[in-house]
């Protein structure tokens, strides 16, 4: 298997340029993809999440033009439910923002009576969708698993699904939420949505409200309890969508920045439209030095202390906060984060066992993980199994900002949704020699 070892690095200073945000990009990519006319969306990522939702759209029929660099998408939309002509699979990686919303949008009624079958990597086998399944299967659809019940992968039969009142579980995923409110404008009846359950990851569903309304939807809400849209709507396109720098993506430049020196971050503002943003203010309120600009964010040394915080409207960020416990005084609770575990990986259990190795002492509960600080000269080169999850490959490289290097195996497992990661990061660092 391919290893990096990330030398010790003695003082992080720079600037990053973000790439632009998965969740926004694949957002922009399938609503652009509904609207009428086309849309030029600019800052796109290009990752395997990305890539994978571009793949679907083509074999559905939808016709875009990338700039070489592929940071650049025309497309032409359809203006309502995809056209398809033959059953077809598509095979959707491990892309949770791929997956979740066209299993919603694919039950649409078209003008064929056609099968599609959406499947993914072994780890997408093991991501819950029942949730959205029993939602879509009251409004009419006809949905098989092929494998195992509640699970990716799916047929859909494309038969049609009516609005009406729907209720929706919104404990485990907030994508199941966002893929519905998606398809939703496009039915022929209102659709009524009540959550049951508590509401995970909400600033998830801001991004989906704010995007829908950037393409001329309109949804009310009551305390994210009850969502209320019309039906017969057109998704319109602002002809010009700009995605904003990875929120999420940028957490690992700020912690080291947090860490061991001084970081600059373009590509996110105080106003961004990702709940990822609020990841700065937990360092803050860690100790660490923030000044928000127009289009950045500059995060400064500082004392670092540990929190007690509630982290589940950020949960991707606060694996970030994870490692930045090693480094406080005092010991640090991330809480209400049980979602961790249906994620790229069982987020908890990686995060507790790769912590321990390299010296932590954690404690991981149901929803929760308490971890110690560890003093500099307790910490262990270690090799971080990464069990192909992208985020535990970003989070663990802080680890050399101890003065010990750090070993990443299998570290292009970033491509999910942050190929040059690596890269990137070395822009920042110092090393000790
Ligand atoms: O809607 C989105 O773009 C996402 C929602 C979150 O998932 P959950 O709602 O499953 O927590 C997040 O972890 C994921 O990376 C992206
Ligand atoms: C949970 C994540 O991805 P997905 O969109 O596949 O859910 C993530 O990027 O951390």
């Amino acid at each position: 298997m391919k290893k990096l070892t990330i030398s010790p690095i003695s003082k992080i200073n720079g600037k990053i340029n973000l790439i632009g945000s998965k969740s926004l990009s694949n957002r922009a990519l399938l609503l652009s993809a509904l609207a009428t006319r086309a849309t030029k969306i600019t800052n796109l990522l290009d990752s395997d999440d990305t890539r994978h939702m571009l793949n679907a759209l083509r074999e559905l029929g939808v016709k875009f033009q990338l700039s070489d660099d592929r940071t650049e998408c025309e497309v032409q939309g359809v203006g309502g439910a995809f056209d398809i002509q033959d059953s077809l699979a598509l095979f959707l990686g491990n892309a949770g923002t791929v997956m979740r919303p066209l299993a919603a949008v694919l039950c649409l009624k078209g003008k064929n009576t056609v099968e599609v079958v959406l499947t993914g990597e072994p780890r997408m086998k093991e991501r819950p969708i029942a949730h959205l399944v029993d939602a879509l299967s009251q409004l009419g659809a006809d949905i098989d698993y092929l494998e195992n019940q509640g699970y990716p992968p799916i047929a859909i039969k494309n038969r049609g699904l009516q609005g009406g009142k729907v209720k929706i579980d919104g404990s485990i995923s907030s994508q199941f939420l966002t893929a519905l409110l998606i398809v939703a404008p496009l039915l022929e009846q209102d659709l009524d949505i009540e959550i049951i359950g508590d509401l995970v990851s909400r600033p998830y569903i801001d991004i989906t409200l704010t995007m829908m309304k950037d393409f001329g939807v309109t949804v009310c809400h009551e305390n994210y309890q009850n969502f209320y849209i019309k039906a017969n709507q057109r998704y319109i396109s602002p002809k010009n969508y700009l995605v904003e720098g990875d929120a999420s993506a940028a957490s690992y430049f700020l912690a080291a920045g947090a860490i061991k020196g001084k970081v600059k971050v373009t590509g996110i503002c105080k106003n961004s439209i990702q709940g990822d943003r609020l990841f700065v203010d937990v360092l803050e309120k860690m100790g660490a030095k923030v000044t928000w600009g127009s289009d950045f964010v500059e995060v400064e040394k500082g004392e670092l202390t540990g929190i007690d915080v509630d982290l589940n409207h950020i949960p991707d960020a606060a694996m970030t906060i994870a490692i930045v416990a090693l480094f406080a005084n005092g010991e640090t609770v991330i809480r209400n984060i049980y979602n961790w575990r249906v994620k790229e990986t069982d987020r908890l259990t990686a995060m507790a066992t790769e912590l321990r190795k390299v010296g932590a002492e954690v404690e991981k509960g149901e929803d929760f993980i308490r971890i110690q600080p560890l003093p500099l000269n307790q910490f262990k080169h270690a090799e971080i199994e990464t069990y192909n999850d992208h985020r535990m490959a970003m989070c663990f490289s802080l680890i050399a900002l101890s003065g010990n290097p750090v070993t990443i195996l299998n570290p292009d497992c970033v491509s999910k949704t942050f190929p040059n990661y690596f890269q990137e990061f070395k822009h920042i660092c110092s090393t000790e020699i």
